[in-house]
């Protein structure tokens, strides 16, 4: 059985990743949505994830509980290494990932493609506003990481995330869909 692609889904700060890939999944049900282990406060939300202590973190890493870890915003995050068992029984598996980790994901999964999501600044500093899960200060901080670039040599979708959500994920999804059938 061919397995399954690592969908790495990137993007700037609050253009829409979660809201993307949870419409998605809702939309295609045998998307597999990964579960990150985040060294964030468990009750922040936004997206599910395994709430670790640094040390805890840590200690995981070093005996390889993940296929790719990296840092940002002054968190670790963490892709479970247990996602290869779904991947290898067929199904493609989305992951909110790092611009930065892309290289490592193209080297940890067998099929290995990205979604990038792209938006405004104005709809970026709006957004992160709106939702109010940081301070002003780290959405400024945010904000200025909102231009990264993308490693060369990899499978990259790009859909834009300004307009209507639904829009960007009818789009999303056919971007998907021909290399699915
Ligand atoms: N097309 C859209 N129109 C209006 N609001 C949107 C749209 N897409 C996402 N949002 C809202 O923008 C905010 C940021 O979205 P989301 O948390 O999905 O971004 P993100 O890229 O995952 O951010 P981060 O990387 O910071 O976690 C949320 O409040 C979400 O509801
Ligand atoms: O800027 P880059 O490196 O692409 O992404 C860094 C991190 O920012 C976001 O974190 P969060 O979900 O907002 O905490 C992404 O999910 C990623 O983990």
């Amino acid at each position: 059985m061919k397995s399954g692609r690592l969908i790495a889904v990137v993007g700037p700060s609050g253009v829409g990743k979660d809201s993307v890939m949870e419409g998605l999944a809702a939309a295609d049900p045998s998307l597999h949505l990964v579960r990150r282990t985040i060294t964030r406060a468990p009750e922040l939300g936004c997206e599910d994830y395994d709430a670790v202590s640094v040390a805890e973190f840590e200690d995981m890493a070093a005996r390889g509980h993940f296929s790719v870890h990296w840092g940002a915003h002054d968190l670790q995050y963490g892709i479970p290494a247990s996602i290869q068992t779904v991947l290898a029984g067929g199904q493609d598996c989305l992951a909110n990932f790092s611009r930065t980790a892309l290289a490592a994901g193209d080297a940890a999964f067998a099929h290995f493609c990205v979604l990038n999501i792209s938006a405004r600044p104005e709809t970026l500093a709006t957004r992160l506003a709106a939702r109010g899960r940081e301070s002003q200060a780290q959405i400024a901080k945010r904000l200025a990481q909102a231009t990264k670039p993308l490693p060369a040599g990899l499978t990259v979708m790009t859909v834009s995330n300004d307009g209507a959500l639904d829009v960007t994920i009818a789009q999303a999804m056919s971007l998907l869909q021909p290399v699915r059938v």
